[in-house]
């Protein structure tokens, strides 16, 4: 498969061809195995595993299928038999009325399993109907399960997630996978029913069929092959044009789509990889016309071949005229069953490709599961200490955390400051047991992480992160998440708003606590990006209000969209929260939020470079200083023209 044409818009846009390397470069390497052989001798395989799945999640109704489709079978057979009788009944010797007569229980045979046949045919798709629903619910389940219980640290690995996106179609293929397979099971059947019979009537018509249906199958192996290495090369290329697509019609962009003219502009991008992708259309369909030009010319050649042998067959005298009719008949009927096998062996193979990357991500997502077992953390620590911790993002050469130290007792407050990219959020991250450090070690209580049960310590923490998830419910609802399994009473819902001081957002929607905030259902409201950080608090509240023991509580820039006024209460109400029980951690660029924390870590490059309190820091005169000063600064008035401001600091590069 040559590589894709690039269109200018994809160079201009996304700096080259758009291919998605891992998922489906494992699909290149399956692709080698469609062969008609190859995908024949996947069969028993890819049936086992679809049986499996329809086992689990409807036993009855996989047996009912079963049952409805060896039925069919051997209605086919029957019928073909029954045929024979008759045409042995109406081209015999005698009187045409007589043989009519004789005809006619045979006849009779044919409609009653007619009838019988269509009867299996209904019970089986109503089974089969059943079952895919089931089984995309159950593939589903096993995949959302499975991405929710990963380590954190696979999510943030770009190879997992393009995994994960990969596997997000193995659940409609699996059931898509169920159709395939009964589509399969009953092309086999049809057509061991009709070769036994056409066996039965003259053993040299069976490689005949084989004949005829043999080209049908290798052009749609063909066809096949060629769509799945459009598909592999073009799937980015797809994603990416419905992406600006997408970008043109979102409320988020829709203020520089229009005052930066980004519309047109991209509307004009948009059409130019449409137009490349349209190219590759046309490239397909006329090797299509082409292959199945050439398949149906083949099957064509074979099937007179065929006639040909047949009326030899009878000139030569080793075949009565009854019976080439029957075989005229079979030989239709089987080569229409072999073609469409060989169609549903062929889907069941290109289905089973998204259902392997579904079954690699579930032992992927085992591999990286957070472990369970271990410890529980006691009731009461002393504190949580990090010894000497180290850690590194998998795509990154240089450390985010290297050999930081420190300690966070209980009933204190800490403050983590420095520079955009420090390390601050990763420490926090590794702080609450969602990163596990590569080096040193995170103790509770003198406990080692490693020995704990992680899930035990994440009923300890309650995080609350700038970008926090502004969930698509009910006000109410996104308080409870913080605590999901506790629901809040009615006064316990308003004392946590009181607390965060969202209860006058609150009061000016239209339902209350009632309203959904979500723009993209009817009838749901928006609030503001600061009305959401107290929303956000408000549920930081809620968790730790309902916690049962000594905790963490995490706040990672929790300020950043509060007015002046909101922000010096929520510093106020955070450094309240901490307690006996409780620690409190602030990460935050606003120094004056600072000030009043216990003690303050300074990092740089990921590394510890000052701790102390605020007035230590000050008079250590050192980055933590510079850097207050630097802020305080920007409210000091201005200096007079020729007199020296002393609030300047001198510029220090941190890098
Ligand atoms: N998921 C990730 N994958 C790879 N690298 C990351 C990831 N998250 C952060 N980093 C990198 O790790 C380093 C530390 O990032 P971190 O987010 O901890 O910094 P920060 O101090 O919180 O920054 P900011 O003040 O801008 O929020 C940075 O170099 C950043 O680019």
């Amino acid at each position: 498969m040559a590589d894709p044409v690039v269109s200018r818009a994809e160079e201009e846009l996304f700096g080259g061809p758009l291919r998605y390397d891992m998922g489906w470069s494992e699909h290149e390497r399956a692709r080698l195995d469609l062969t008609m052989v190859g995908a024949i001798r996947a069969m028993p395989r890819l049936v086992r595993g679809t049986l499996r799945r329809a086992w689990r999640a409807d036993r009855s109704s996989l047996l009912g299928v079963g049952i409805s489709e060896i039925g069919q079978g051997i209605a086919t057979a029957a019928s073909l038999l029954a045929v024979n009788a008759v045409m042995h009944a109406l081209l015999g010797a005698g009187d045409p009325v007589d043989r009519l007569r004789s005809a006619l229980p045979a006849l009779a045979v044919v409609a009653v399993v007619a009838v019988a046949r269509a009867g299996f045919a209904g019970w089986s798709t109503s089974r089969a109907g059943r079952l895919e629903p089931l089984v995309e619910r159950v593939a589903t389940t096993e995949y959302l399960a499975a991405a929710t219980e990963v380590e954190l640290e696979a999510i943030e690995d770009p190879e997992f997630r393009r995994l994960i996106d990969v596997a997000q179609q193995g659940a409609s293929s699996a059931r898509r996978m169920i159709s395939a397979c009964v589509a399969a099971l009953n092309g086999t059947i049809s057509l061991i029913a009709t070769a036994g019979v056409l066996a039965v009537l003259h053993p040299a018509l069976l490689p005949l069929l084989l004949l005829i249906a043999a080209p049908r199958g290798w052009g749609a192996m063909r066809v096949a092959q060629e769509r799945y290495a459009s598909v592999m090369t073009w799937v980015e290329h797809l994603r990416a044009s419905r992406l600006l697509g997408n970008l043109l019609t979102e409320r988020t962009a829709a203020q520089e789509v229009r005052l930066h003219r980004v519309g047109p502009f991209l509307l004009d991008r948009y059409r130019g990889m449409a137009e490349s992708a349209e190219t590759e259309q046309r490239r397909l369909a006329d090797g299509k016309a082409l292959t199945e030009l050439v398949a149906a010319a083949l099957s064509g050649l074979a099937l007179a071949s065929t006639y040909g042998v047949m009326l030899w067959l009878i000139v030569a005298g080793h075949m009565e005229l009854a019976v080439a009719g029957t075989a005229v008949i079979a030989v239709r009927s089987g080569s229409a069953s072999l073609g469409s096998l060989v169609m549903n062996v062929n889907q069941l193979h290109e289905e089973s490709l998204y259902v392997r990357d579904h079954e690699r991500f579930l032992e992927e997502a085992a591999r990286h599961a957070i472990p369970r077992g271990g410890r529980a953390v006691p009731d009461a620590v002393a504190g949580v200490a990090l010894d000497n911790v180290g850690y590194r993002y998998p795509d990154r050469d240089e450390p985010a955390l290297d050999g930081v130290s420190l300690h966070v007792p209980m009933g204190s407050v800490v403050a983590v400051v420095g520079e955009n990219g420090s390390g601050k959020s990763t420490l926090m991250k590794v702080l609450a047991g969602l990163l596990l450090p590569q080096t040193g070690s995170v103790r509770w209580g003198g406990l080692p992480l490693s020995d704990l049960d992680r899930f035990d310590v994440f009923e300890r923490v309650t995080l609350l992160t700038q970008d926090f998830e502004r969930w698509p419910v009910t006000a109410a609802m996104n308080v409870r998440l913080g605590r999901p399994h506790q629901a809040p009473s009615t006064e316990q819902l308003g004392t946590t708003l009181d607390y965060a001081g969202a209860t006058p957002v609150v009061a000016k929607l239209p339902r209350g606590t009632r309203t959904l905030l979500a723009r993209m259902f009817r009838g749901a409201s928006e609030i503001s990006g600061g009305e959401w950080q107290k929303v956000g608090l408000a549920r930081a509240h809620w968790r730790t209000e309902t916690s049962p023991a000594d905790g963490l509580l995490i706040v990672d820039e929790p300020t950043s969209a509060l007015d002046p006024e909101a922000e010096i209460e929520a510093f106020d109400r955070i450094r309240r929260l901490a307690g006996p029980r409780r620690a409190v951690v602030l990460v935050t660029h606003r120094m004056s939020g600072v000030r009043h924390a216990d003690t303050i870590h300074v990092l740089s490059r990921g590394r510890l470079v000052e701790s102390g309190s605020h007035t230590d820091l000050m008079t250590a005169d050192g980055r933590y200083a510079a850097m207050f000063r630097t802020q305080a600064a920007q409210y000091a008035p201005p200096p007079r023209p020729g007199v020296p401001h002393p609030g300047t600091p001198p510029v220090t590069d941190h890098a």
